[in-house]
């Protein structure tokens, strides 16, 4: 626990150890530990669209155990490679240059986080995370064997499990890649329940653009007869605003990615 306080982020620093997320002001059963995947990394200071002034977020590491910081890094710098393969196949799938999408991520803002869920004695009065939607471009997710993550089916809304396999990986859609193939990608909306038996670990890695791109559709998948879905929207405005919401409970609507909706 001494080791855990002494890496607890702020409202300063969000990296590092955290136990009272909010997800959509509700707060989760779950204790995490965020890392960037380039440190130090440069988001705005605040999700105000006039204030131009950015925050520089730095890595905690814990002094033990010792060799976690080598390993987090050797971890994302795999994972990396992953997330920019499957950039590469999700463009192409699309009918566009294999690097369409790369140029966005050259000061990417991506991270990583240890979700460690505990039992919970009262598990149908808690969700691990609340329903939400992942906001980058895509989430690689690595679960072990306990079984918790539900995805809300596009149809009708159900909450289906997903069922953990060993040896491989979740990935999930995130609100800008659906923005970009304008509704051709789909992100899930998804949640994770917990059980009053066993702990669970997750270890997602947010593939994040930087956080100066404007994020709306691409020019080549749009048409007359096929208009944009969406207004453009600034990413890291959007990441900022989100990560107000994740901090604390606040008043009023959280912003989602259906306030840039085009209007029909
Ligand atoms: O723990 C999981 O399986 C998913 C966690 C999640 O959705 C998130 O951290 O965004
Ligand atoms: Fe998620």
């Amino acid at each position: 626990m001494e080791e855990k306080r002494k890496v607890k982020r702020d409202e300063l620093n969000p990296m590092g150890y955290h136990d009272g997320e909010h997800t959509k002001n509700v707060r989760d059963w779950k204790e995490v530990f965020d890392f960037l995947v380039v440190d130090p990394t440069l988001i705005p200071a605040s999700d105000d669209p006039d204030d131009k002034e950015l925050r520089v977020l730095t890595n905690q590491w814990p002094h033990k155990p010792s060799e976690l910081r080598e390993l987090c890094q050797e971890y994302t710098r795999q994972v990396e490679k992953l997330a920019f393969k499957l950039l590469e196949l999700i463009s192409l799938s699309l009918g566009l240059p294999a690097d369409r999408l790369n140029g966005y991520f050259k000061d990417q803002i991506s991270f990583a986080r240890f979700n460690h869920y505990p039992p919970c004695p009262a598990p149908h009065l808690a969700l691990g995370v609340g329903r939400h939607k992942d906001g980058g471009a895509l989430t690689i997710l690595s679960q072990d064997d306990v079984g918790g993550l539900q995805i809300g089916r596009r149809s009708d809304g159900e909450w289906i499990p997903v069922k953990p396999i060993p040896d491989a990986f979740i990935i999930n859609i995130g609100n800008c890649m659906q923005v970009w193939s304008n509704d051709l990608y789909w992100s899930a909306e998804h949640r994770v329940v917990v059980n009053s038996q066993r702990e669970r670990l997750s270890i997602p890695f947010f593939f994040f653009p930087s956080h100066y791109v404007d994020i709306k559709p691409l020019d080549e998948l749009i048409n007359e007869q096929n208009p944009a879905k969406y207004k453009e929207f600034n990413w890291g405005k959007f990441f900022a605003s989100r990560n107000r919401s994740d901090y604390k409970k606040r008043e009023g609507e959280n912003i989602q990615i259906d306030h840039f909706k085009a209007s029909e």
